[in-house]
Formats: structure tokens, C-alpha cells, sequence
């Protein structure tokens, strides 16, 4: 059995989706949380100067989709073909892009430019965003892709309180009830219930 320690942040954002594959694969990992005070003694010694990063038998591994892609593939949740897999990517990308465009806005220094910025995103960029994805996991049972599930569903479930908090939409799932299907497909299962509900509380 490999030696699994994740390292991210004590939140969720990026680095929630492969802690709920881990649980999902019933891997005693060690859940590393460095608070700000620590990281900047942590961060030279990081593969990329970034985190989440996944260690295996001491090995740095980093990027949180290529993790979440990893433990995916190795929990039988890639489909079964290579066009499946193709599948899941793409609309997995589709949401990082949602989350790209919100960062984007929420960590613009400029506050009279980010509230300029976000109130355009809010009129033409998110909503195109929301009817696409809730169209996506309509029609496939609510799930991301393939009608069941797959990795795919851990990463919006695992960023979802930190899209809500960046698109400042704390109800968004009350608008768009397909994403709350993909949140309770994934934190039903008795392995990832069991570790959000030990899990440390988060904002986001
Ligand atoms: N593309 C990377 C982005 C990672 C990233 O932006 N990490 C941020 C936290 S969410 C970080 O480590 N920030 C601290 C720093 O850059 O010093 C991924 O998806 O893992």
C-alpha cells in the first residue's frame, strides 16, 4: 500500500476534490493542512511553489486536476473508454474554466476595476456558464458526464462552496438545482460522508 500525504491549505477550494477521492478510495492519507503562517517556510519546498500537492512514498505529485485524474484512474472512475475519459476531461475543464474567469475576478487588486469586472461577468460571461453545466448534468442524471459517476463529480463538488464564495452566489444551487444533484450523488457516499462529517469546518 502506498504512503499517501496530501498538502493544501486548510480550506477546500482546490484541494477538497482529491480529499474526498481519497476517502472514496479508503486510503488512510495524511491530511496535511499548512495554515499561511507556515507556507512561505513550506512553499521552496514544493514541486511547483504551489499546493495542493500529493505525496506518494515521498514522491511530490502537483496540480489538483491531474491529482483528482489520478485517483480517478485509480478508483475505476474513468470510464471505460478512452472517448468516456475524453468526456469527463472536457467538461471538467469546462468548469475549471468557470473557475478560472471567477478567480480572475476575485483576485483583481483593483477594487473599482474587480467590481466593474464582476458585475459584466455576472450580466454576460457566468450565466452561459451555470445553463450549460446544469444542462450537461440534466442530462446525465446528475452527474458531470457519462450518467454516473466519475471523478469528475468530486471536482465540482469539492470546489463548489469556493466558486459560491468567489461568484459571491451563496444560493447558487437553489437557482440551479442540477448542481446540488452532483453534491449529494457525491457527499451520499458512506466513505466520503464519513470523512466530510470528521472533516475540520471551512469557509470555503
Ligand atoms: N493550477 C494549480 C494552481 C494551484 C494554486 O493556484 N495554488 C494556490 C492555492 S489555491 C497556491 O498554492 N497559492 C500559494 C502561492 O502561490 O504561493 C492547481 O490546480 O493545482
Amino acid at each position: 500500500m502506498p504512503k499517501y500525504v496530501f498538502y493544501y491549505f486548510p480550506v477546500k477550494a482546490l484541494g477538497e476534490s482529491a480529499r474526498l477521492l481519497l476517502a472514496y478510495g479508503g486510503e488512510e492519507f495524511e491530511d496535511r493542512r499548512i495554515s499561511s503562517e507556515d507556507w512561505p517556510a513550506f512553499k521552496p519546498k514544493t514541486l511547483f511553489g504551489q499546493m495542493p500537492i500529493l505525496e506518494i512514498d515521498g514522491k511530490q505529485y502537483a496540480q489538483s486536476l491531474a491529482i483528482s485524474r489520478y485517483l480517478g484512474r485509480k478508483y475505476g472512475l474513468v470510464g471505460d473508454t478512452p472517448e468516456d475519459a475524453f468526456e469527463i476531461d472536457q467538461n471538467v475543464d469546462l468548469v475549471n474554466d468557470l473557475r478560472g474567469k471567477a478567480a480572475a475576478v476575485d483576485y483583481e487588486p483593483d477594487e473599482a476595476v474587480k467590481e466593474k469586472k464582476y458585475e459584466e461577468y455576472v450580466k454576460n460571461v457566468y450565466p452561459d456558464f451555470f445553463e450549460r453545466l446544469s444542462a450537461i448534468i440534466e442530462k446525465n442524471n446528475g452527474y458531470l458526464a457519462l450518467g454516473k459517476l466519475t471523478w469528475g463529480d468530486f471536482v465540482l463538488a469539492g470546489m463548489f462552496d469556493y466558486l459560491k464564495k468567489m461568484l459571491r452566489m451563496p444560493d447558487l444551487e437553489k437557482k440551479y438545482p442540477a448542481f446540488q444533484k452532483v453534491i449529494d450523488n457525491v457527499y451520499s457516499i458512506p466513505k466520503v460522508k464519513a470523512y466530510a462529517d470528521a472533516a475540520p469546518a471551512t469557509d470555503f
